[in-house]
């Protein structure tokens, strides 16, 4: 393994330190280190995070290889600044068996550029009626922690008990993507003022907040882990804070996208905006962005959704939602909050407290003698233009093409390793 001798990196945006990185640890730390044979990487001027850890990703294999793969999305994270991703469940076959998670697993330490953490479907192909073999997953290489059923909503209440109550026995937690369907029946966009005008068929707030609200006294009653997806209205923040302070179990959510764009975007007609949940009102995105600075909200996870051209490029009612994230989120998240939040506080939102939830516990470390080598280096005085077209995504659809975006991820270190040096990745 190469011995590596980062120079001068501001660990948590502190005073410029060097760290020796040798057999996937980190050797030492302090100032004018010297190595005999280390590979030399001159960290002036950037930022050094633990890795980030994203507790919701879509990587589509298998089954839409096409849309994205184990390795692509991989590949993007690195150059996101992550070292390890949650792989949501809703691929083809349904991440629903021991089988397919550890198939998941297994592609993720062959590509080698991210952990790669499969996420098991709560129920039966996502069907929404019978429990998946939760044990199954949980006992099996892949040791499934979190289940969702994402894309949908585990909407029956006694079905969500139970799914509660199941994975209370090895501390797993239940991932809610909170969105009742009866009321959401033929949505377009968020139901507001914009749909109105537009006369396209509205997802109203409070199919988000009645899941959530109900979800939370499951939890409370159980007794067992609820972790809240792509948390959306500011109405859910309310709830949230309701059951927080009650001391019920509950972790959420939010996306880059949810803390910059708004329902506005819709009025171009164009599908990339298109998102489950929907963006919803500059209200809401105020309201979310607090809660991100106050902790109502835990996380910042990506949703990171590619889709194929065909499946984007279309008439809006046709698309599919999702948009990606995994190579802009840091960049969105500096530039809605590091000025409220610091390097610490994205670090808290972004890995560790997303490492935690997910029970990654060499992840979400900060550098310091004896930790594993997960980090990031980031330069914060870069600028950079997001160019679909050179993103490591199989997917174009990013809402920020040729928009201009605050720092880059110049390097990724995972175990010790390189997966992204000089802003490349490395394989
Ligand atoms: N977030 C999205 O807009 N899309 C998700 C699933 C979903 O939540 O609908 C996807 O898998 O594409």
């Amino acid at each position: 393994m190469t011995t590596y001798l980062i120079k001068g990196a501001r660990i948590l945006g502190g005073e410029p330190t060097d760290l020796l990185i040798r057999d996937g640890v980190v050797a030492e730390m302090g100032s004018g280190l010297s190595a005999a044979g280390a590979r030399v990487v001159d960290a002036d001027g950037l930022v050094a995070l633990p890795g980030l850890v994203d507790l919701h990703t879509h990587l589509r294999e298998p089954g839409r290889e096409d849309a994205e793969t184990v390795e692509t999305g991989s590949r993007a994270a690195a150059l996101g600044g992550y070292t390890a991703v949650c792989a949501m469940a809703n691929t083809s076959p349904v991440a629903d068996t021991a089988g397919v998670v550890e198939q998941v697993w297994r592609l993720g330490r062959e590509a080698g550029l991210v952990d790669v953490q499969p996420i098991g479907a709560v129920t039966v192909g996502l069907n929404g009626e019978q429990l998946a073999e939760l044990g199954a997953m949980a006992d099996s290489a892949a040791r499934v922690r979190i289940f969702s059923d994402d894309g949908f909503c585990v909407a029956d209440p006694r079905l969500m008990r139970r799914a509660l109550e199941y994975v209370k026995a090895f501390d797993g937690v239940i991932a809610q993507h909170a969105e009742e369907p009866r009321l959401t029946v033929g949505a377009q966009m968020h139901e507001g003022e914009v749909a109105a005008r537009l006369g396209m068929t509205g997802w109203p707030a409070v199919a988000e907040e009645s899941i959530i609200a109900r979800d939370v006294l499951l939890a409370e009653h159980v007794g067992a882990r609820l972790h809240v997806c792509h948390v959306s209205t500011a109405g859910s923040v309310g709830i949230l804070r309701w059951a927080k302070e009650r001391g019920i179990r509950v972790t959420a959510e939010v996306t880059p996208h949810h803390l910059l764009l708004t329902d506005e975007r819709a009025t171009s007609y164009d599908p990339v905006y298109k998102v489950n949940p929907p963006l919803r009102t500059a209200a809401d995105v105020a309201a979310l962005r607090a809660a991100l600075v106050e902790g109502v909200v835990d996380i910042v996870a990506t949703d990171h959704a590619p889709h194929a051209v065909e499946d984007k490029e279309c008439e809006w009612a046709y698309a599919r939602p999702g948009m990606l994230g995994l190579e802009t989120a840091l960049s969105i998240v500096i530039d809605t909050a590091l000025d409220q939040l610091g390097w610490d506080g994205i670090a808290q939102r972004m890995s560790r407290t997303p490492a935690r939830i997910a029970g990654l516990t060499e992840h979400g470390l900060d550098p310091a003698v004896g930790v594993p080598a997960n980090f990031t280096l980031v330069d914060p005085a870069a600028r950079w233009t997001v160019e679909p077209a050179d993103l490591a995504s199989r997917s174009r659809n990013t809402p920020y093409a040729e928009t201009t975006l605050p720092a880059r991820v110049v390097a990724t270190f995972l175990r010790g390793e390189p997966t992204v040096l000089d802003g490349k990745a490395t394989k």
